[in-house]
């Protein structure tokens, strides 16, 4: 359970062939393409944002690399960073550490590899966090390509090994502006201490609200992407509507 108040918002850059981009529901070929990711996310952070979600999307669909271009990103950026996609082995999660963000998401890792996954979340505590990534209550891994097991039951594993923090995305909802699935985030809360990070579906202010009405069960945060790239609220917006469901 989280004591802070008021919700962190986590604009999205996700990269793929070296370009931001969004895409629907996580399809491969799905991209609308938003030009440069450090031009991006200079201008999330110009904007007042105190995170940046940073995404290796070749990384994670197994197509390539852009290692070096989000490393660079991370060394610009005066922001916190949390940086996901293909993070897998020792080596991958050195690289992704050593680029200074603050913490990482394993994904496809947690799924595959408990003992591997148990033994970074024992040595780096909570710089790692686990992306819990559902349609319905079964997990995908690989670029979403590849079913890993029961929500509930990772959960669990993932809680006796002492994960920090979990970053919930509802793949059905992601990219498509159809608004969060508020339940899946209340029962996830439900059934851990551990806080929340909320992804997939925000489309409007009003989203975001009901997310922070959420903050007292244990969601911490929120990821945003489409709904910032296609200027439905502008991100000052976004950071002061969640700012006035902490003044309540
Ligand atoms: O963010 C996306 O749109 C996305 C789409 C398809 C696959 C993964 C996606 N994002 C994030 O990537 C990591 C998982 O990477 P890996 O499995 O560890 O290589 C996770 O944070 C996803 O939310």
């Amino acid at each position: 359970m989280t004591t802070d108040t008021r919700l962190e918002l986590l604009p999205a850059v996700d990269v793929r062939d070296g370009q931001a981009v969004r895409l629907v529901k996580g399809e491969s070929g799905s991209e609308t393409s938003y030009g440069d990711p450090l031009a991006a996310a200079l201008a999330w952070q110009e904007d007042g944002a105190e995170w940046i979600h940073l995404v290796d999307l070749d990384a994670a669909f197994g197509t390539g690399s852009n290692r070096e271009l989000l490393a660079e990103v991370v060394g610009r950026l005066d922001v916190k960073v949390e940086l996901s996609g293909g993070i897998r082995d020792d080596e991958s999660l050195r690289a992704a550490l050593a680029t200074g963000c603050t913490r990482v998401n394993l994904g496809t890792a947690a799924l595959e590899d408990p003992e591997w996954t148990r033994a970074a979340i024992a040595e780096h505590g909570d710089r790692i966090a686990v992306g819990l990534d559902v349609r319905g209550t079964t997990l995908a891994g690989r670029g979403w390509t590849r079913e890993g097991g029961e929500l509930f039951e990772t959960l669990a594993r993932l809680d006796a090994d002492g994960c920090a923090r979990y970053v919930v995305t509802d793949v059905n909802k992601d990219g498509t502006l159809a608004g969060p699935n508020l339940q899946l985030l209340r029962d996830v809360c439900a059934a851990t201490k551990a806080p929340v990070v909320a992804s997939g579906g925000v489309s409007s202010l009003d989203d975001l609200r009901a997310i922070a009405s959420l903050v007292p069960e244990g969601v911490e945060g929120a990821i945003v992407g489409k709904a910032l790239y296609a200027g439905a609220f502008t991100l000052p917006e976004a950071l002061a509507a969640v700012r006035a469901v902490a003044g309540r």
